[in-house]
């Protein structure tokens, strides 16, 4: 089966003064039509960045140095922006964590709604006008013709970011690409969002990339999963695949990390000792060898390819591989 998105061998570099941080590595990511695929990883792992490089709208400073974007087989990074931007909105849309940063504070919430439908010749003005008020009332928000003529700062933020959602499906996109949707609002809004986002991507057969660091997202609406750490994708698989039989000691670590929160509901990542290391001049070997309880001498020699752990299931770990998996889920990290 043909891939709706396929990333094959990705780089992505960013010019910094302290030299060219490597954003992303060698990243390979397939999404089927239909699919919902997390991308999870702590602050810092190139999650943004390879959502950003997807659509098209890098930092300045930052360039894709090698791979390809597969979109539907055009080659998102050989577009010019042009072609970027008629699939951007149109084709493929993001979410983005916080709403107020994208939507414009001096135009109505129909305003910003029907611009990319109008743009995108979908329709006239009745039928962008008409759509709109149906997907504002399939996100969940009630009394949709008054808040079409509302301004953003009459929302609270979770009926910003369902108009968000709303606006991302305006032009009926194949692929979503959500960055951290539910983490600027409240456990309870957040759960109401996640569902509203899986009903609508069943109703629609839309492909979603949920990036999160958020074990307990991936766990609600997952399909398959991408673990990143320090620019590289460290663990690929299904959801019950990754979590259930990890093969990464960094998988391993991110659950036991939810397990020993104290803060339950939120499930965030935080008691992995260390930090993800400095992507800027060359690193070597595996990047999670500074905090694995697993690492050896040959760790930091060279880098490591991804191996099968099962069908459709890969890690990247030399240890599991030579040592036949170590006392994994024994380890403390
Ligand atoms: N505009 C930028 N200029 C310089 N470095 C950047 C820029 N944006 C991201 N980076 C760096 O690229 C790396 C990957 O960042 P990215 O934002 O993709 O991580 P992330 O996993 O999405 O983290 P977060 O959850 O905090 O957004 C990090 O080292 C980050 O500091």
């Amino acid at each position: 089966m043909t891939s709706l998105l396929s990333i094959q061998g990705l780089q992505v570099d960013i010019a910094t003064p302290g030299g060219t941080l490597q954003a992303v590595k060698n990243l390979n990511l397939d999404v089927q039509r239909g699919e919902t695929h997390c991308i999870v990883g702590e602050s810092g792992c190139g999650k943004s960045i390879t959502a950003l490089a997807m659509i098209g709208l890098l930092p300045e400073k930052a360039r894709i140095t090698a791979g390809s974007i597969l979109f539907e087989q055009q080659n998102l990074a050989c577009l010019n922006e042009a072609g970027l931007s008629n699939l951007r909105g149109n084709r493929m849309a993001m979410i983005f964590q916080e709403p107020m940063t994208c939507l414009n504070p001096t135009l109505t919430i129909g305003t910003q709604l029907t611009e990319g439908f109008l743009r995108h010749g979908k329709g006239n003005r009745k039928a962008a006008y008409e759509r709109a008020i149906m997907l504002l009332e399939k996100v969940g928000i009630s009394a949709a013709d008054k808040r079409f003529h509302q301004y953003p700062y009459s929302l609270s933020g979770g009926l910003r970011q369902r108009v968000m959602i709303a606006m991302a499906l305006m032009c009926e996109p194949d692929l979503i690409i959500a960055d951290e949707p539910t983490t600027a609002l409240d456990v309870t809004v957040q759960a109401q969002i996640l569902a509203t986002l899986s009903e609508l991507k069943s109703e629609m057969g839309l492909s979603l990339i949920v990036i999160t660091h958020d074990l307990g997202v991936v766990a609600r609406i997952a399909d398959n999963v991408t673990v990143m750490y320090a620019g590289e994708a460290v663990e690929t698989g299904t959801v019950s695949q990754v979590f259930g039989n990890p093969g990464h000691p960094y998988t391993v670590g991110l659950q036991k990390s939810v397990v020993g929160s104290a803060d339950r509901d939120s499930q965030r990542l935080s008691v992995i000792p260390g930090r993800v290391p400095s992507l800027v001049g060359g690193l070597t070997g595996c990047r999670f060898r500074n905090r694995c309880p697993h690492a050896i001498p040959k760790c930091a020699e060279a880098d490591i390819d991804m191996s099968e752990l099962e069908a459709d299931h890969t890690y990247r770990c030399l240890r599991n591989v030579s040592a036949g998996r170590p006392e994994m889920t024994g380890g403390v990290l």
